[in-house]
C-alpha cells in the first residue's frame, strides 16, 4: 500500500509564533501550555499565526464480530441507532459540535446495518463489521486497506473543501476491546492493564472481556512489528479508517485531535505505518479508559483536558477545540508590548 509523504515540521513557523508569543503583553510563558500548542501548530500549518477556524469531527461508525462475544453492555444494534441519531442531531457529539462551531461528518465505514441511499451519511461500507477475531482475523489485509483508503479519502475531501483542523471520533459497540488488545500488543503490555470498562461493564464482565482479548491475541498472534497485521488480525473498520484520516491530515500539514481510546489507537498504527505523522497529532482529552493514560505515554501526547469523559463519539476531542481556540486566538489577536504602549521586563 502506499502513503502520502508526509512533510516535515516547518520550525521557522514555529520560531516565529514563539517569538510573538514572547511579544505579546503578558509576563513572559504565562500563558503556560497554551503557548506551547500554538507554536507546535503553527510548525504543523507551517504559519506564524497559524488559522484553524474551520474545523471538522470525522466520525467513522463500524460493527465489530466481537460484540457477539458480551464484551459490551450494550447490544450491536445500538451502533446503526445511535448513527440515525447524530444523522438527527441528538447525540452528544451534536450538542459539542454546536457548541465549539464545527462540523460533523458521519462515515458509515462498516455497519452491520443498511442505510440505504439515506442522505447526511458518507455510505462508504467496506464490509458489514469485522469478523469474530475469537476465532481469526477481524479483517483481511484488503478490508483494512480499503478501510485506511476510506479514512484517507475522507480526510482529503474535507481538507479540499477548507478544513483547517480535524478531530477523530467512532462509533462501534465493542470497539473498546479491540482497542485494548491493539494497546497491549503495540505497548508491550498484558491486557489486564490496558483493558478499561468500556461503557460500563462490570467486575465480573471486565475479567471476561479480559480473558477473551487474552485469547484473541494468542489465537492470531498479532506481529508486534508490523503495524497492519496488527490492525487486520485485531482491529476494526473505523479503526482502520481513523488512521486513514490522520495519514491524509498529516501529509496536508492539517492537525488531527485525538479523541479518546479508540482514536488514540487509530492514531498509533498510523504513526507505526508512517511515523512521520506523529507530529501531526493532538491528544484532545485523557479519557477514563486504562489504557489510553499508556498510549497516550507512548505517543509522547499530553492531553489538553481531562474530564473522566468516556463516550467517543470524538466529544473530547471536539471540547478540545475551545482549548486549541484560545491557544490561537491568543496568539492572533492579543497585542505586542509594542503596540500597546506596555514596559516590557528590564
Ligand atoms: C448509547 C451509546 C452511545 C455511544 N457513543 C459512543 N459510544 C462508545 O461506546 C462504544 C465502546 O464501548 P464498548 O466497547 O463498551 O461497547 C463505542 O461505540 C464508543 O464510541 C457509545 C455507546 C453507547 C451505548
Ligand atoms: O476512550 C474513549 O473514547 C471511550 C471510552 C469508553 C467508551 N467509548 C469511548
Amino acid at each position: 500500500m502506499n502513503y502520502p509523504t508526509i512533510p516535515p515540521i516547518d520550525f521557522e513557523a514555529s520560531a516565529a509564533a514563539r517569538k510573538r508569543q514572547n511579544s505579546l503583553t503578558k509576563p513572559l510563558g504565562s500563558a503556560g501550555y497554551l503557548e506551547d500548542l500554538s507554536v507546535q501548530i503553527a510548525g504543523m500549518t507551517g504559519s506564524a499565526i497559524p488559522d484553524c477556524s474551520r474545523k471538522t469531527v470525522i466520525l467513522m461508525a463500524a460493527d465489530h464480530g466481537i460484540a457477539k462475544e458480551g464484551v459490551s453492555p450494550y447490544p450491536p444494534e445500538v451502533t446503526p441507532q445511535m448513527v440515525l441519531n447524530f444523522l438527527h442531531g441528538g447525540a452528544a457529539i451534536n450538542v459539542l459540535t454546536r457548541q465549539v462551531n464545527s462540523a460533523v461528518k458521519i462515515v458509515d465505514i462498516g455497519v452491520a446495518f443498511d442505510f440505504g441511499e439515506i442522505p447526511g451519511i458518507c455510505h462508504r461500507k467496506v464490509a458489514r463489521g469485522t469478523a469474530n477475531m475469537l476465532t481469526g482475523p477481524a479483517m483481511t489485509r484488503e478490508q483494512a486497506e480499503s478501510a485506511i483508503r476510506v479514512g484517507m479519502e475522507t480526510a482529503d475531501e474535507s481538507i479540499d473543501n477548507g478544513v483547517q483542523m480535524i478531530a477523530t471520533g467512532e462509533m462501534g459497540i465493542g470497539n473498546t476491546t479491540p482497542s485494548a488488545a491493539i494497546t497491549a500488543v503495540l505497548c508491550g503490555r498484558a491486557p489486564a492493564e490496558v483493558t478499561g470498562r468500556g461503557t460500563g461493564i462490570d467486575d465480573a464482565g471486565l475479567q471476561r472481556k479480559i480473558r477473551i482479548i487474552e485469547r484473541c491475541i494468542a489465537v492470531n498472534q498479532p506481529d508486534p512489528g508490523d503495524a497492519m497485521d496488527v490492525l487486520c488480525k485485531i482491529g476494526g473498520l473505523e479503526i482502520a479508517g481513523m488512521a486513514g484520516v490522520v495519514i491524509a491530515a498529516a501529509a496536508r500539514r492539517v492537525p488531527v485531535v485525538l479523541d479518546g481510546l479508540i482514536s488514540t489507537v487509530a492514531a498509533a498504527i498510523a504513526v507505526e505505518l508512517v511515523p512521520e505523522t506523529k507530529h501531526y497529532l493532538i491528544a484532545g482529552h485523557l479519557s477514563e479508559e486504562i489504557g489510553h493514560r499508556i498510549l497516550l505515554e507512548k505517543l509522547g501526547l499530553r492531553p489538553l483536558i481531562q474530564l473522566n469523559m468516556r463516550i467517543g463519539e470524538g466529544t473530547g476531542a471536539v471540547l478540545a477545540f475551545s482549548i486549541v481556540d484560545a491557544s490561537l486566538n491568543l496568539l492572533r489577536n492579543m497585542a505586542t508590548f509594542e503596540q500597546a504602549g506596555v514596559s516590557d521586563k528590564v
